[in-house]
């Protein structure tokens, strides 16, 4: 029997010899602060200090790296071996309407309902945390849509089935013979932009007055405080030769005093409504911008979860996050490509990629807690009805499915969806989790707002492994952030949640002393979890030049010492090196400096505020918060030359205060340094050489954005709000800097 999969090692060999070259360079300059540790002040102290922790991180990600393996999947083999395959229910988080445009919705929901597979074996649900009537309206016209689509793209093996990006080009040559597929082509554009129309100008008060059916609950909901409510959009009736998958509503309850664990929470919701409506025992999740790009991406799944010997390697499958209409050179330096290409592959030569929150099928028996091997066929059928209600919750649907789920036997779908709805409001209430193992042993886990990796690990924790899904052309395609405020809230999200996880008691370290996750794989998930702490080092040594420079003292050795060459050495390759990497996956030269210099910003930016607000979380000053990204649809060549969507935009948010600050201090001191150099024809024995120079310069032009802030206009400019606020550290800093 052909295998559906192949697992391909990567060849490393340059790779591994550049990552010990750095290293021996990193550990000789550790070597030689020490030898000359005795001649210097505090400050060899502090740099030794900084340098240390760099060598720490470095290891880190050479511990990622270093065994490199990727999986080949054959979809075509699958019909031949599964003449039934599995059902599988489609989850779709979506939270705020102005931020998330339902219309991006809709195309995600109708690139889904569109995927290769038995529509009979799909089911897709969609949650809708701000209980919005646009959104309900837009699904409900999008499946009108669907009637169409669905049919359209099967017939004529579209590739690409988000008929935004699918109609945003023309129809490729080898269909424009056929007067009658242009004439269809026509026909489905036109319906497509009237349906884009309504739902772009739809406003709530209209669709409450037009759309009778099922919105009348819309009527009088606050978002934070509202009943569930579950509404069957469309039934796949039984039979039904050509249809599509079912398509369900989902807005859990909300009260203003019980949490909702923000996405977690969703996720939690949608795991139950769907297993007492449709069951599937794998589920498929992704954010509502993560349209579905490979048609066939649930048999490639399927490759990945059925093909195996033993169900522990594949606990879940998950795509690497990439963007659709992304920025030329990746000015924000978020389009994640080299993490994609380097870090999920190294992962997968360890216990398998990480958990990312959107593009990855789970099997539902592993969300439920079990574990791997011949033990998961649990006996949890000999537990009594308490012990069931303390686990699971009591609603007696829920429970009967879990049990199928946990033992591997599952009755198959209920007939009639609608007869399910009222099992599903219930357990899509608030108060439903209450006493029960949800958000702990049972589902995506609470107390992270970056709930994927926490999930995750819980995964890997159990002793299952993960299976990364690399099919061509890439499985999902979502948005990454642009501009200031957008890219930069996100890492500030994504350090707080980091910071949780690392405090937490389902932190790593606990995990791989107690439970089965690998200790290389504890070690992978620290190179994330340190970004927090990293902010400090960072920002610290970020600093030492312009502390130098007008302190007068120096932490570099002279350029006329030997041991200036390590330092310099280690600079020079560690860039050449990296801009290798970025060279080699064929993006540009921009594109690597735009990633350096962003990365350098998110950690004395991004990082640094979500280390604080953990801070005030423990001391019980505030909680931490999901911000949901904007998600933009403007493509590049929507914009005229006047509006640059890759400039860097700010707004008076303080993340944007430590980045300020840090301009301003570099400024003033090579403004100072400059002019000490002109004036005082000696430079002094034990004050600044020219590697402090090109330190402080090199981080101003990491910083440009801020120093163009400076002088900019607009939301190009940085506040004056801003810049007050970060006068205060600035004038401190320069205070010790005179106390020298
Ligand atoms: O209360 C909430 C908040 C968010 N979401 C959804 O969560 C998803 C991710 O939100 P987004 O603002 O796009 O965050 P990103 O930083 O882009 O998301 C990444 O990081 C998150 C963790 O911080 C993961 O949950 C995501 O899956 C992952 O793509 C979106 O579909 C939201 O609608 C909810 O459903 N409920
Ligand atoms: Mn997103």
């Amino acid at each position: 029997m052909l295998p559906l999969q192949e697992r391909v090692p990567l060849k490393n060999s340059l790779q591994r010899l550049s990552d010990v070259l750095v290293l021996s360079l990193l550990l000789s300059l550790l070597a030689y602060r020490l030898v000359s540790l005795h001649r210097h002040a505090h400050l060899w102290l502090i740099a030794f200090t900084c340098e240390s922790w760099f060598t720490f991180v470095w290891l880190l990600y050479m511990n990622v790296k270093w065994t490199r393996v990727a999986y080949k999947t054959f979809p075509q083999r699958l019909s031949k071996i599964y003449h039934d395959l599995p059902a599988v229910d489609v989850f779709v988080t979506t939270a705020d309407p102005t931020l998330e445009p339902p219309i991006l919705t809709a195309n995600t929901v109708l690139s889904l309902l569109a995927v290769e597979y038995p529509f009979h074996k799909l089911s897709c649900y969609v949650s809708d945390d701000a209980a919005s009537p646009v959104t309900f309206y837009s699904l409900v016209e999008s499946a009108k849509f669907a009637k169409l689509w669905v049919p359209f793209c099967k017939k004529h093996n579209v590739r690409v089935r988000a008929p935004s990006v699918y109609f945003s080009t023309e129809p490729q040559t080898s269909h424009s013979l056929s007067s009658d597929f242009m004439r269809e082509w026509r026909r489905i554009k036109d319906e497509y932009e009237e349906l884009s129309r309504r739902i772009e100008t739809a406003n709530e008060d209209q669709i409450l007055s037009r759309v009778a059916d099922g919105s009348k609950d819309f009527l009088k909901t606050d978002r934070r405080d509202h009943p569930s409510m579950v509404k069957v959009i469309w039934e796949n009736k039984e039979g039904s030769e050509d249809g599509f998958p079912h398509l369900i509503y989902v807005a859990r309850e909300k009260r203003p005093k019980h949490s909702h664990h923000y996405k977690a929470g969703a996720m939690n919701v949608l795991t139950r409504v769907s297993a007492v409506m449709t069951n599937a025992p794998f589920m498929l999740n992704v954010d509502c911008d993560m349209f579905a790009n490979n048609p066939e991406v649930v048999l490639h799944g399927m490759c990945l979860l059925l093909g195996v010997d033993d169900e522990v390697f594949s606990g879940f499958a998950q795509a690497p996050q990439q963007f659709y209409g992304a920025l030329n050179d990746d000015p924000f330096g978020n389009q994640m490509v080299v993490l994609s290409k380097k870090v999920m592959p190294g992962f997968q030569g360890i216990q398998g990629p990480f958990y990312a929150g959107t593009g990855c099928f789970h099997r539902r028996k592993v969300i439920y807690g079990s574990p791997p091997g011949p033990r998961s066929i649990e006996k949890r059928g000999n537990l009594s009805w308490e012990e069931l209600e303390m686990i699971y919750g009591n609603s007696l649907e829920f429970v009967d499915s879990a049990l199928q789920i946990t033992s591997d036997y599952s009755k198959g779908l209920p007939a009639n969806l609608s007869s399910r709805v009222e099992a599903a409001k219930k357990v899509a209430a608030c108060a439903y989790e209450f006493n029960t193992s949800w958000g702990r042993e049972i589902g995506w886990v609470y107390g992270s707002i970056v709930e994927d990796l926490l999930t995750g690990m819980r995964i890997h924790s159990m002793g299952w492994r993960s299976i990364s899904l690399t099919p061509e052309p890439p499985a999902f395609l979502g948005c990454a952030p642009t501009g200031g405020p957008a890219s930069l809230t996100q890492h500030k999200r994504w350090a707080t949640g980091l910071l949780e996880i690392l405090l937490s008691r389902r932190s790593p370290i606990l995990a791989v002393m107690k439970e089965k996750l690998m200790f290389r794989q504890c070690l992978g998930y620290m190179f994330f979890l340190v970004w927090p702490p990293r902010s400090v080092v960072e920002l610290c040594y970020a600093l030492l030049p312009a502390y130098c420079i007008l302190a007068d003292s120096a932490f570099l050795p002279k350029s006329s010492e030997l041991g200036f060459l390590v330092p310099m050495a280690l600079f020079l390759s560690y860039n050449v090196y990296t801009l290798t990497e970025y060279l080699q996956y064929g993006l540009s030269i921009r594109a690597w400096w735009n990633n350096q210099r962003m990365q350098m910003i998110y950690a004395q930016t991004s990082w640094l505020l979500g280390f604080f607000s953990v801070l005030l979380k423990i001391l019980g000053l505030s909680e931490t918060i999901f911000e949901v990204s904007q998600k933009d649809q403007s493509k590049p060549t929507d914009l005229t030359g006047a509006d640059d969507p890759g400039r860097f935009t700010f707004d008076s948010s303080l993340v944007f205060v430590p980045g300020t600050a840090v301009v301003l201090i570099n400024l003033t001191a090579l403004v100072v340094g400059s002019m000490r150099v002109l004036w005082q024809a000696e430079a002094g024995e034990l004050g600044p050489g020219i590697g402090e120079f090109v330190c402080s310069a090199w981080v101003l032009l990491s910083f440009w954005p801020f120093v163009k802030g400076l002088v900019g206009r607009g939301r190009y400019g940085i506040p004056w709000s801003v810049i007050y606020k970060a006068a205060v550290p600035v004038f401190i800093f320069l205070q010790m800097c005179r106390n020298e």
